[in-house]
């Protein structure tokens, strides 16, 4: 099944949100009934010749303020917040007034807002000639960083790169169990440390062996306690520190992991974690089972951060790259 097959069949919690929601705009018109279905020309000719049944028009309406409004609130209640709501249908809204607008019509304008919000920053992880090229990992417990790293691990491995994985977030056994798990599925080796030891010096070993055995890639989970904001920031700035003992233009990559069902908490978190790393870019993941996705068109609009990646899933295959045009349409339903 292709990623964009995938993508549509999972999203359908946000995308039927937004695309029930502007089938519901249009018909909200009263002058919105559609037309009757033209007579198809049937008779001899029509038997001869084949003709289908001509469809039913799509109901229309004109494109107002109050329409345009109604528009807005449905994409703040869709996730992608007030001010991207509001440029996207002022952009919509731009020479088309008083248009008589299908539902399909209205898609369409609408993925293409989407489409041109998301396409500068949709950009694949960017692979350097740096050996290693370390890439850090972070973000709040539980929004998919094991999975991501594991994903992302197996697919750089199937692209005949080298790779290594370092367990950062020593506190806590099961994320390291997870990550193993994970390792063993990518054929990728996982270091790991005794539990609660410094992530740092894990991260220091894990920079050694890598170079020693000339790995393509290192990438570093790391913990994820945001109500311990301070400790976070101290041990992400000291891993930072001493993998540039060993490299200074370490770490090359900073990801950003998100969890799509968070919804606007997820813009909070790309605020909270540029405060504490030199985040590059971002991951969404769990796109799949919820209505929230809407979310990702603001984040682009708001930081312009590249979103690298996003997932729809729990297997090893449910993470690619992250494509605009895809993305825009499977969300508005089309
Ligand atoms: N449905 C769905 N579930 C996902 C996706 N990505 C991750 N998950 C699940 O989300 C849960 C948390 O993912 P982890 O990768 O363990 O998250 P983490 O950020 O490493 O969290 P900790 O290990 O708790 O720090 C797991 O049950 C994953 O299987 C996704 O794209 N879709």
């Amino acid at each position: 099944m292709s990623f964009f097959t995938k993508l549509r069949e999972r999203l359908t919690g946000s995308s039927s949100k937004i695309g029930a929601g502007l089938d519901g705009i249009v018909d909200a018109a009263p002058e919105a009934a559609p037309a009757p279905a033209p007579v198809p020309s049937g008779g001899i000719v029509g038997r001869l010749f084949g003709t289908a049944p001509a469809k039913p028009e799509e109901p229309r309406r004109a494109l107002d303020d109050e329409m345009l409004e109604e528009l807005e609130d449905m994409l703040v209640q869709a996730d992608l917040g007030v001010d991207t709501a509001l440029r996207v249908t002022a952009n919509i809204a731009e020479g088309r007034m008083g248009r008589r607008l299908s539902s399909t019509e209205l898609k369409e304008l609408l993925a293409g807002e989407i489409a041109r919000i998301m396409t500068p920053v949709a950009r694949p992880l960017p692979l350097y000639p740096k050996k290693p090229q370390v890439v850090l990992v972070v973000g709040v417990n539980g929004a998919g960083k094991t999975t991501t790293i594991g994903k992302l691990a197996s697919q750089f491995r199937a692209a005949g790169k080298s790779v290594m994985i370092a367990a950062g977030d020593t506190f806590r056994a099961a994320a390291v169990e997870q990550l193993q798990i994970w390792g063993q599925r990518a054929g990728v080796p996982v270091m790991v440390a005794a539990q609660g030891s410094d992530p740092a010096s894990l991260a220091f070993d894990a920079m050694t062996r890598a170079e020693a055995e000339g790995t393509d890639l290192l990438m570093i989970d790391t913990a994820g306690r945001l109500q311990n904001r301070q400790d976070l920031m101290e041990e992400l700035a000291k891993i930072v520190r001493v993998i540039r003992k060993k490299d200074p233009t370490a770490p090359h990559n900073t990801l950003l992991v998100l969890d799509a069902t968070t919804g606007q908490n997820a813009l909070n978190q790309v605020e909270t974690f540029r405060q504490l790393a030199d985040v590059s870019g971002l991951v969404m993941t769990k796109l799949d089972g919820t209505a929230r996705g809407g979310v990702l068109v603001a984040l682009a609009d708001r930081f312009g951060l590249p979103i690298h990646a996003i997932g729809v899933g729990e297997q090893i295959d449910d993470l690619d790259a992250f494509d605009a045009n895809d993305f825009a349409r499977a969300l508005v339903g089309l």
